[in-house]
């Protein structure tokens, strides 16, 4: 499974999932035949508001819970399939609050998972703590840590078994903003310089729109959509939607003006960039051509995903 990465783009997924559903007792669907992909080498910003399934979804994913139908692979391994606990091993995870002894430095918690993990020796535990930015911690018990210290002590023990895909659930929940920046940097550098495939779940739309290469949004357990950066970026950009009479006469005079467009339909299309109107308006009457609408679209993530699930979510 370790080849060699072509462009920015994959079509290798580390897990997909599909019709995935779990139901709890007396209680909606958690997950309603959910689906993901997520890409190797992808920052997976996993969205969804409070209750939405995201919890669940990553708990069935290690193994922590079964899920009621569908099926998940991780590396192409199905979850039905033994070898499952195999993939899974390349898994770390940090799930809610970070499962670390508070009675413990930074050093006697990374040897305990070690040591539950069953690894030989030491010997990773100064570059890990170097990496998660802990190593001048000394003799300093995680209780006397700052959140954002305990989070990144949390991912360094999801680190602790050298695995290639990260899950983390709310990593940057609660904490202050010099403990978002780090946790940021971190994630960064898992993913540029170890090559690590991260999943975040997340509603701070703004830190994740800092750091995801990928998003996928779900919203009462149902996957909303899948959506790239790249793509999000396009859509995001300054744009306004434009509904003419004729978007032939439009793409030929804006091809004139050397204006950037899409065509949507026979009357709409978007356009980007800054529009001089009264020329435009001008230009497409001397050719019969009428604009009967004009709107700005959405700027930012977060209006983006408000359009996406805002009707779904608050039923
Ligand atoms: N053990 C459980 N028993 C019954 N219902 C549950 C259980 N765990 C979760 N749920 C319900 O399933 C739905 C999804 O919850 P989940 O915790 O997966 O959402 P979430 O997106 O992670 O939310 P949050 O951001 O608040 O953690 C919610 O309606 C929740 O009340």
């Amino acid at each position: 499974m370790k080849e060699k990465q072509g462009g920015l783009e994959t079509m290798e997924y580390i897990l997909t999932a599909k019709d995935l559903t779990k139901e709890y007792r007396h209680s909606a669907k958690a997950l309603n035949r959910f689906s993901i992909h997520v890409p190797k080498g992808a920052i997976y910003g996993f969205v969804g508001e409070n209750g939405a399934g995201k919890t669940t979804f990553i708990r069935i994913i290690c193994g922590l819970q079964a899920p009621t139908s569908g099926n998940y692979s991780l590396y192409g391994v199905k979850n039905t399939d033994k070898n499952i606990l195999n993939s899974r091993k390349r898994i770390g995870a940090v799930i809610e609050t970070p499962s670390i002894y508070l009675d413990m430095t930074a050093r006697g918690n990374l040897k305990q998972q070690y040591q539950i993990l069953g690894l030989p020796s030491y010997d990773g535990i100064d570059e890990l703590l170097q990496l998660v930015g802990l190593d001048n911690t000394g003799k300093k018990k995680a209780k006397h840590f700052s959140l954002g210290m305990r989070q990144r002590l949390g991912i360094a023990m999801a680190l602790a078994g050298n695995p290639d895909f990260l899950i983390l659930d709310e990593p940057s929940n609660g904490l202050d903003p010099q403990g978002v920046i780090e946790i940021r940097e971190l994630l960064l550098r898992l993913n540029r310089k170890k090559q690590i495939t991260i999943l975040i779940s997340s509603h701070n739309l703004d830190e994740l729109s800092r750091i995801a290469t990928h998003y996928g949004f779900i919203a009462n357990g149902n996957k909303v959509e899948e959506i790239t950066a790249k793509e999000l970026q396009k859509v995001c950009r300054k744009c306004v939607k434009l509904t003419v009479t004729d978007t032939d006469v439009l793409a030929r005079i804006l091809d004139i003006m050397n204006i950037e467009y899409e065509i949507l339909s026979d009357t709409e299309a978007n356009i980007y960039g800054e529009i001089p109107v009264s020329e435009l308006t001008l230009k497409l009457a001397q050719d019969n051509c009428y604009i009967t609408s004009m709107h700005e679209q959405a700027e930012t993530l977060e209006s983006y995903y408000i359009n996406l699930v805002g009707g779904v979510n608050h039923e």
